[in-house]
């Protein structure tokens, strides 16, 4: 018998210690909400600015950028089972979250030093001298990011459920809901904040563009996350990790299989279960523990596929709408922009569902299962992708027939002072009169063409086309020399336009922006934003100004004529190589809207769900467990990526929707053998059978905190056996 301190005596009650309510709710819930809003502020802001970073700052390319970007997202979504390993058998969840949101803030406050650009230019010339300090800085800043941030997930979320008491199971599921609201509520705010922040111009020696600013805020932000959460720290119930329940795990595994395996032959009697092989060495009260935290790890093997639709939200969704018109009248919404109709759906969806949906669904007396509600998500998801591939087929009538990999392009341009016809050997003739160009372009199946000039004398020349490629031929002022000019195969990124210009003037010209053209020559492209733009054209003291509006997605050629300052640029003309985007942008919205009614639907639950059917010392563990089909979900969509694409995205889009739906056949069969439990039930009459009476599960559990960590593992479990 052991002396009971207070301090041990509150240790073993506080389960039923009466904590600090506001409207039925424990007040403690108030910091950890604030907490993870700040966090996910944090979070989203830096991952908002993050590609941009490596592209314009580190000067990466694209795919390096963007591989970076994904590996990073899926290690935020791996390190939870470290976090919930540290939590659940070492510090608890409490100095966990206070020890990785330290490192974590370290981590924001290291990324947001390492884009100050000014601490190794030397020279002042605006770009930083030493690369290799910013990205080593940087990859330091975002390990220690991806530690905390991911680490600390598991134990917010289920420290927050640990707050509640028995009679509160309705605050608890209302709990998850606001959970997740916080954390769009973060989202969408940092979303719209941070690019405003990056898009400043800052610095000491020179004016650049202000990442310091735009990670610098996630920085603080995270820090007044770690502020808050500390604030709260009287009023948290704070459960102590009983002993290094991992390693217990794992060796109760081990042994079961061991055990099982050296009993194969059919002359030992079978067990109800493969885990019960581990009866004869350990407690009966962790197999079961190991039984019920298995049962829902296997439920959860489908459950990655959901993650790989989402995931593509940020990623082929949005390419998508690089596609199409974001002109709403009253603004202009950007293709990246979009993904931000993701969580406002949230903030609206989640309170309509908690109060009116789900409530109205039990009145009809239908019984709308945890299990259920994940099923139903996935198919709303499987729906968004059905919705994407019409939206698909509608972009796809507007897109411009680009050239098959065997096949060539061309188009003719006229600056030439007269009409010409053109014949492109064997037997294409074009009328272009002059300053003109051809209607379309021309496909050819080979690549070797001669080109003839009905000029006096005739003049031929013969080329060679790109294969897989698009060209403009260019008929200069003097047709003698006409060149090929390559033109862009693909809709420009960004759903910017791509504008170039050719000189038909008889001098050197500057235009805003450009480099100077010589006569005859053409610019490359350059990509322009949507809207008003205005150039100035300038050749010594002569100048005049042309202004063009542009759509989304868009490309054109300006021919400027040797009159350009007679007629104060006038006569410039406009050659239309790529129409804009005409499918508007607001056809995405019923896929927008349908994923995230499955997002609430499957998201939400299975975080309540995690939560309700894990036992009482594994309740971080099986919140990593839930992350981690997040985290192979991203990792998918890595390699779906990498293997490249089915040759029409519709069917692809499509493709992803008939897997989704079968996965979540297979997860409905799988969820309708589950049976519901309540952990704290069962553990209580395990405890039973072993003949122990409350007082004395109190008890024992005090004399295995005397013991020292490995004979608590191993003697400890043996101990309670019967
Ligand atoms: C992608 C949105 C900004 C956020 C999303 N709706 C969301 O809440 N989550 C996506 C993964 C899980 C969850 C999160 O915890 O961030």
């Amino acid at each position: 018998m052991i002396n009971l301190t207070d301090e041990k005596m509150d240790k073993t009650t506080k389960k039923k210690k009466k904590t600090a309510e506001c409207c039925g709710y424990p007040i403690s819930i108030f910091f950890i909400v604030v907490n993870e809003f700040c966090e996910r502020f944090s979070y989203y802001g830096m991952r908002a600015v993050l590609v941009l970073y490596f592209r314009y700052f580190l000067l990466w390319d694209d795919d390096l950028a963007t591989s970076i970007y994904h590996a990073f997202v899926a290690l935020c979504y791996l390190t939870p089972i470290l976090g919930a390993i540290i939590a659940d058998s070492w510090l608890g969840k409490f100095k966990t979250i206070i020890y990785l949101s330290i490192v974590y803030a370290i981590g924001q406050v290291t990324m947001a030093i390492s884009t100050i650009h000014d601490i190794t230019d030397a020279n002042r010339d605006g770009t930083p001298d030493n690369f290799t300090f910013h990205i080593a800085l940087s990859m330091l800043g975002l390990i220690l990011i991806a530690l905390g941030t991911g680490g600390i997930k598991p134990c917010v979320a289920a420290f927050g459920g640990d707050q509640f008491q028995e009679h509160q199971s309705r605050q608890l599921n209302t709990f998850f809901s606001v959970f997740y609201l916080c954390i769009n509520a973060g989202s969408l705010l940092s979303t719209l904040i941070t690019p405003v922040l990056r898009a400043q111009e800052c610095g000491i020696h020179t004016q650049q563009q202000c990442y310091p600013l735009a990670f610098g805020v996630p920085a603080v932000l995270m820090v007044i996350s770690l502020v808050v959460f500390i604030a709260g720290s009287g009023m948290y119930v704070k459960t102590d990790p009983e002993g290094n329940i991992m390693w217990s795990v794992c060796k109760c595994i081990g042994f079961a299989i061991k055990n099982r395996f050296r009993h194969r032959s059919s002359s030992y009697p079978k067990r109800e279960h493969w885990m019960d092989w581990a009866n004869e060495k350990y407690d009966k009260l962790l197999i079961a523990q190991i039984k019920m935290v298995l049962k829902v790890l296997f439920l959860y093997i489908p459950l990655p596929m959901f993650w790989t639709l989402f995931d593509q939200k940020g990623s082929r969704w949005t390419l998508q709408a690089t596609t199409m018109s974001g002109d709403f009248g009253a603004f202009i919404l950007q293709p990246d922009q979009m993904q931000t109709v993701n969580p406002i759906l949230i903030l609206t969806l989640v309170p309509i569902m908690d109060r009116l949906i789900f409530p109205l669904i039990q009145k009809c007396g239908l019984n709308f299962s945890p299990l259920k509600r994940m099923t139903v998500g996935m198919l709303f998801a499987a729906m968004a992708f059905v919705s994407a591939a019409l939206v698909q087929i509608e972009i796809d009538k507007t897109l411009p027939n680009f050239p098959s990999s065997s096949e060539s392009q061309l188009k003719v341009v006229n600056t030439y002072s007269t009409t010409l016809n053109v014949t492109i050997s064997p037997n294409e003739h074009l009328l272009i009169e002059s300053f003109g160009s051809s209607a379309d372009y021309v496909t050819f199946d080979h690549q070797d063409i001669t080109v003839s000039l009905n000029t006096n004398p005739v003049i031929t020349k013969a080329f060679s086309l790109i294969k897989g490629g698009r060209q403009t031929l260019i008929i200069p002022s003097d047709p003698t020399v006409m060149y090929l000019k390559e033109d862009v195969k693909s809709k420009p990124r960004e759903g910017k336009n791509a504008i170039r210009f050719v000189n038909g003037y008889t001098a050197d010209l500057n235009i805003t922006n450009l480099d100077s053209i010589e006569p005859s020559a053409t610019t490359n492209y350059t990509l322009v934003n949507q809207g008003k733009r205005d150039f100035v054209l300038r050749h010594g003291e002569q100048w005049c100004e042309f202004s063009r509006k542009f759509g989304f997605g868009a490309s054109y050629t300006f021919l400027i004529p040797s009159t350009v300052f007679s007629d104060d640029c006038e006569s410039i003309t406009e050659v239309e190589d790529m129409k804009p985007n005409s499918v508007h942008m607001a056809l995405q919205i019923p896929q927008y809207f349908l994923i995230t009614t499955g997002e609430v639907m499957f998201s939400v639950t299975g975080l309540q769900f995690s939560y309700s059917q894990a036992p009482k010392n594994m309740k971080s563990v099986l919140q990593a467990g839930w992350l981690c089909t997040n985290a192979v979900g991203n990792i998918i969509v890595l390699i779906v990526a990498e293997l490249g694409k089915l040759p029409k995205q519709w069917a692809e889009y499509l493709l992803f929707a008939s897997l989704l739906v079968a996965v979540s056949i297979i997860f409905s069969i799988m969820a309708y053998f589950y049976t519901y439990i309540d952990p704290a039930e069962i553990e209580a009459q395990v405890r039973k059978e072993q003949g122990l009476e409350p007082e004395e599960m109190e008890k024992e559990t005090l004399e295995m905190e005397e013991k020292d960590e490995d004979q608590k593992n191993e003697q400890g479990v043996k101990q309670t056996k019967i």
